[in-house]
């Protein structure tokens, strides 16, 4: 039996960028620009700051945009005294679909560690939201030809004791962390080496079935001119897009990657 095709998924993460206001904004701007059978074809989703998500459902829900939008991470624990923390129900009530955990710049400037991500993917599959787990090696890594085995490893650990029906509602994200906001681009088949690789992992771990149907997405300066080259990588299934979704116009030549292929 051939799964269903994966839907490409374009998802926007803010960063510490744009205040509600601007999150209005952009939002109103990005789906003014797109048709309704570019959003039905290709799934776009922004990921603001917590303090935009209440402003992006109101836009969202009031003007029926076909536009998803979920968080930058999210607390491990329920509920309870964890100053500063934003738990998975509290997303999930404010209409959240997504949520992006393991992010390279949680992981090297909080300290986030396999276990807490893995903690982490649980909490968001406890609330019903699709985790965005991302992967990806350092420079150094890259240099000695171990990028594979280290994104290899970040998977494992951040799925561990999952199902294979909970893996199905996982996307991954590799995102290199030296192509992240330095204008130095993964080539498509880097990019397709690993999302590959990824893929196979699943496949050995879980099985074919359940590894077909995961998407798994790149990350690191992704932009309008160079999006069709990586989504024509038969792996890679979406873009995590980090500074060129801070634009209305260039996000949406990104989403709209489907004509800059068929010319
Ligand atoms: O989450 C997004 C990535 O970190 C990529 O960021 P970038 O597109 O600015 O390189």
């Amino acid at each position: 039996m051939t799964s269903a095709p994966r839907r490409p998924l374009m998802a926007g993460n803010w960063k510490m960028n744009l205040n509600h206001l601007e999150a209005n904004l952009l939002v109103q701007k990005l789906a003014a620009s797109l048709t309704e059978k570019q959003l039905t074809d290709v799934e776009t989703v922004v990921l603001p700051p917590f303090t935009d998500l209440r402003t992006v459902q109101t836009v969202v829900e009031g003007d029926k945009l076909l536009i998803g939008y979920g968080a930058q991470d999210l607390s491990a624990h329920a509920s309870g005294a964890y100053t500063g923390e934003i738990a998975g129900s509290m997303l999930a009530k404010l209409g959240c679909t997504y949520v992006v955990i393991g992010h390279s710049e949680r992981r090297a400037y909080h300290d986030e560690d396999d276990a807490l991500v893995n903690a982490k993917v649980q909490a968001a599959l406890a609330n019903a939201l699709t985790p965005i787990l991302c992967v990806g090696e350092g420079l150094d890594v890259r240099e000695q030809g171990g990028h594979v085995a280290h994104c290899a490893d970040q998977l494992d650990g951040a799925l561990k004791g999952l199902s294979a029906e909970q893996v199905t509602k996982v996307v991954v994200a590799y995102e290199p962390v030296w192509a992240i906001g330095t204008g130095k681009t993964a080539t498509p088949d880097d990019a397709q080496e690993v999302c590959g690789a990824v893929r196979s992992r699943l496949a050995e771990t879980f099985d074919q079935a359940t590894a077909d149907q995961v998407r798994v997405l790149y990350g690191g300066s992704v932009k309008s001119s160079n999006v069709a080259a990586i989504m024509a990588q038969p792996d890679v299934d979406g873009a995590l897009v980090g500074g060129a979704s801070l634009d209305a116009e260039e996000f949406a030549k990104i989403c709209r990657f489907p004509e800059h292929i068929s010319g």
